[in-house]
């Protein structure tokens, strides 16, 4: 039948991948990081990662039909042993929602991680002592909230009109809220 998509969204550093692990470890979902597969290509040294690693340091979007590709590839790559795909840090702007369900299909829930900015903010900078990440310094980790706030939180309210929207956030105990969600909306069994 129809494989099951869910999508991971959120600022940067507001927990996405985290949120993710819960929910395959729960769930046995593929998770699908957008930026991991982005950072894989860089870290092969091809031409095109040379291009992904310029645009990425500056905290600004690669070429949507790029990181589409990729995921579709991903999917594809994975799709005789997946239970269904939870896709992290994709859409990043309403048009590469459109583009997915157009070239892939409608996911079934997206799934959004509500953090504070200073808490992202001071997460990311945490994370940058040790993560070796280009874009977690102090100016590119500012131009990928700036981004957020202005290209990717509409992708919420975007997703809102067909009600698919189950917003993860601090005051709420995170894995009762993905529990219920999934499995009264997917009718998983528990
Ligand atoms: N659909 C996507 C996904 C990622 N990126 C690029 O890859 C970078 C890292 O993405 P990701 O790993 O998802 O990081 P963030 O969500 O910004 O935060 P975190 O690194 O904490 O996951 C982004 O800043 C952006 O430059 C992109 O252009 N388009
Ligand atoms: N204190 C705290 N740290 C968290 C929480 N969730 C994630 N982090 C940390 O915040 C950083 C960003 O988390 P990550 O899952 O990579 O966020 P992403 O950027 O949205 O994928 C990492 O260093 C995590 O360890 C949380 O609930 N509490
Ligand atoms: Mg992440």
């Amino acid at each position: 039948g129809e494989m099951i998509v869910l999508l991971m969204s959120g600022g940067p550093g507001s927990g996405k991948g985290t949120q993710c692990e819960k929910i395959v470890a729960k769930y046995g979902y593929t998770h699908l990081s957008s930026g991991d597969l982005l950072r894989a290509e860089v870290a092969s040294g091809s031409e095109r990662g040379k291009q992904l690693q310029a645009t990425m340091q500056k905290g600004e979007l690669v070429p949507l039909d790029t990181v589409l590709e990729m995921i579709k590839e991903a999917m594809i790559a994975k799709a005789d042993v997946s239970k269904g795909y939870l896709i992290d840090g994709y859409p990043r702007e309403v048009k590469q929602g459109e583009e997915f369900e157009k070239k892939i299909g409608a996911p079934a829930l997206l799934l959004y991680v509500d953090a504070k900015a200073e808490t992202m903010v001071k997460r990311l900078m945490k994370r940058g002592e040790t993560s070796g990440r280009a874009d977690d310094n102090e100016e590119t980790i500012k131009k990928r909230l700036d981004l957020y706030y202005k290209a990717t939180e509409p992708v919420i309210a975007y997703y809102e009109k067909s009600g698919i929207v189950r917003k993860v956030s601090r005051n709420t105990d995170r894995n009762m809220l993905i529990q219920s969600n999934i499995t009264s909306v997917l009718s998983l069994t528990p």
